[in-house]
């Protein structure tokens, strides 16, 4: 069953995707009031210290922008990862990642590619230093536009490991053809997850 602050993240999406929808309305100066009203509610819960904490410390992603089930911007998307290493999540993306009209902005595919590049690299860190794996580098091939309100796959797999070095490669397809294709350069940090206070090595 979902948490509270999921279902208040999902009514938030729900909101977003109609104001993209709607045009100039009276209706909208009582709806911008309402709307500061919850705010004030939550502001006044609001701790300081909790949005990184969690994101931190938690075994599943919960806030971040592709994954994050408590986050509006989120579609969420659920990413697997088979045995063979191989990461993949299906998505239709909505108007709220509209870039040219109908279609995908390039920028979500490459946040969207990042995320689950990323994801196919946690899987297999036999050798890699025991850093957090960040993107150092990310290159991508726009192919053809990804169509909104259809299915999208956006799938990748580790394709080597140097030292801190790993690289990963994906794409996103639709209707089985490759759309967007991406390849990536991750290196572990010499930070480690056992240097932050109280980290789980969760990210
Ligand atoms: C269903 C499964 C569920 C699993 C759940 C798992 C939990 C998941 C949790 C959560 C979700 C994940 C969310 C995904 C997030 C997506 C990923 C991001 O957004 S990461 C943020 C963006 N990236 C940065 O902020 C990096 C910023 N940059 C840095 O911090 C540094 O520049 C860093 C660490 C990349 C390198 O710095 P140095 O000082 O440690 O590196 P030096 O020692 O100089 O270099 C090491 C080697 O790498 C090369 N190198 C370094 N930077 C390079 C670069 N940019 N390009 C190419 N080579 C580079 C160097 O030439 C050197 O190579 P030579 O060993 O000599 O061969």
């Amino acid at each position: 069953m979902p948490a509270p602050l999921e279902d208040v993240a999902d009514a938030l999406r729900r909101m977003m995707d109609l104001l993209l929808r709607v045009d100039d309305d009276p209706a909208l100066g009582h709806i911008t009031s309402e709307l500061h009203a919850v705010s004030d509610l939550l502001e006044a819960e609001f701790d300081d210290e909790r949005p990184f904490d969690k994101m931190l410390h938690s075994d599943a992603p919960r806030h971040d922008p592709v994954s994050g089930v408590e986050n509006a911007i989120a579609p969420p998307i659920v990413v697997e990862v088979d045995s063979d290493g191989t990461a993949h999540a299906e998505v239709d993306f909505g108007l709220p990642y509209q870039g040219p009209k109908g279609l995908l902005h390039g920028g979500i595919s490459a946040l969207f590619l990042d995320h689950v590049l990323s994801l196919a690299n946690s899987n297999n860190r036999s050798g890699v230093d025991n850093g957090f794996l960040v993107t150092a580098q990310l290159s991508l091939r726009y192919h053809k536009p990804v169509p909104l309100f259809e299915r999208a796959t956006v799938s990748a797999r580790q394709t080597s490991i140097d030292g801190r070095k790993v690289r990963a490669a994906g794409e996103i397809s639709v209707g089985g053809e490759v759309a967007v294709s991406a390849e990536g350069l991750f290196i572990a940090t010499r930070i480690r997850p056992a240097d932050v206070p109280g980290d789980k090595g969760g990210a």
